[in-house]
């Protein structure tokens, strides 16, 4: 019997079956995938193609993207400092339990602060927590404006956007970081590709 955060007399329940008999159905092991990045650095669209590369190879993901989980889990959410810390640390306790389902847990959100990043990747354990920073650079992602976000920011009709007025910090020791090459930015396949080889070097693409 313990108390944990404001819930007293909860005990902890043990289920019959395991996340080691889960991975080997899948044939897979479970992890998550958290991409962060400005407003238009391509997370959603890396996401996307992941999710379908992996399908192809038959394993079992799912994309919890930040802008369709305000639609729901997070609608209570706005975009000050301290509703986003929530709104991560929510996708983070719900891509945890994707992962101990045995799925890989792709994550695209902002995620715009280190410390919630950091919180994340602290809940999950056997370095199941893949970090992939889109580094692309604010001019880019501002040409892009496919939701016309960043034209309402500079004209002051949305306040506190991230890499405009509000901060960005990118990560100090992510496990992939993709960016621009010779000034032209990767497809979204080639992307992608990156991100399976790393599955599949650190053996999470088959069970153990
Ligand atoms: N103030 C402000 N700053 C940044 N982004 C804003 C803001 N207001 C609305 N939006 C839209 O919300 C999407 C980001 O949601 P996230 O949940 O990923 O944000 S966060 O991680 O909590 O910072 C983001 O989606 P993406 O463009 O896909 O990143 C925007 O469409
Ligand atoms: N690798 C890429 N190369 C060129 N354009 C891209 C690439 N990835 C995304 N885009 C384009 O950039 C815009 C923003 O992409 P999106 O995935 O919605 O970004 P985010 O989810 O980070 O806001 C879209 O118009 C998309 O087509």
């Amino acid at each position: 019997m313990s108390t944990v955060g404001n819930s007293t007399n909860i005990f902890w329940q043990e289920c019959p079956v395991g996340k080691n008999e889960r991975q080997k159905l899948l044939n897979q092991k479970g992890c998550v995938v958290w991409i962060t990045g400005l407003s238009g650095s391509g997370k959603s669209t890396l996401a996307c193609s992941l999710g379908r590369e992996l399908h192809s190879k038959g394993k079992l993901s799912y994309i919890l993207d930040g802008d369709n989980l305000r639609h729901g889990l997070n609608k209570d959410l706005g975009f000050k400092a301290e509703d986003r810390t929530e709104n991560i640390r929510r996708v983070g306790e719900v891509a945890k339990l994707f992962s101990d389902a045995g799925l890989i847990c792709i994550a695209s959100l902002i995620s715009p602060y280190r410390k919630d990043r950091d919180a994340c990747r602290a809940m999950l354990t056997d370095s199941t927590f893949i970090e992939v920073f889109m580094n692309m650079p604010l001019e880019v992602c501002e040409k892009r404006d496919a939701k016309g976000l960043y034209k309402l920011a500079r004209a002051g009709k949305i306040k506190g956007f991230t890499g405009i007025d509000d901060p960005y910090e990118p990560p100090l020791h992510c496990e992939i970081e993709l960016r621009e090459k010779d000034g032209e930015c990767p497809t979204p396949s080639a992307m992608a590709g990156e991100v399976v080889y790393y599955l599949e070097e650190k053996g999470f693409l088959k069970a153990d």
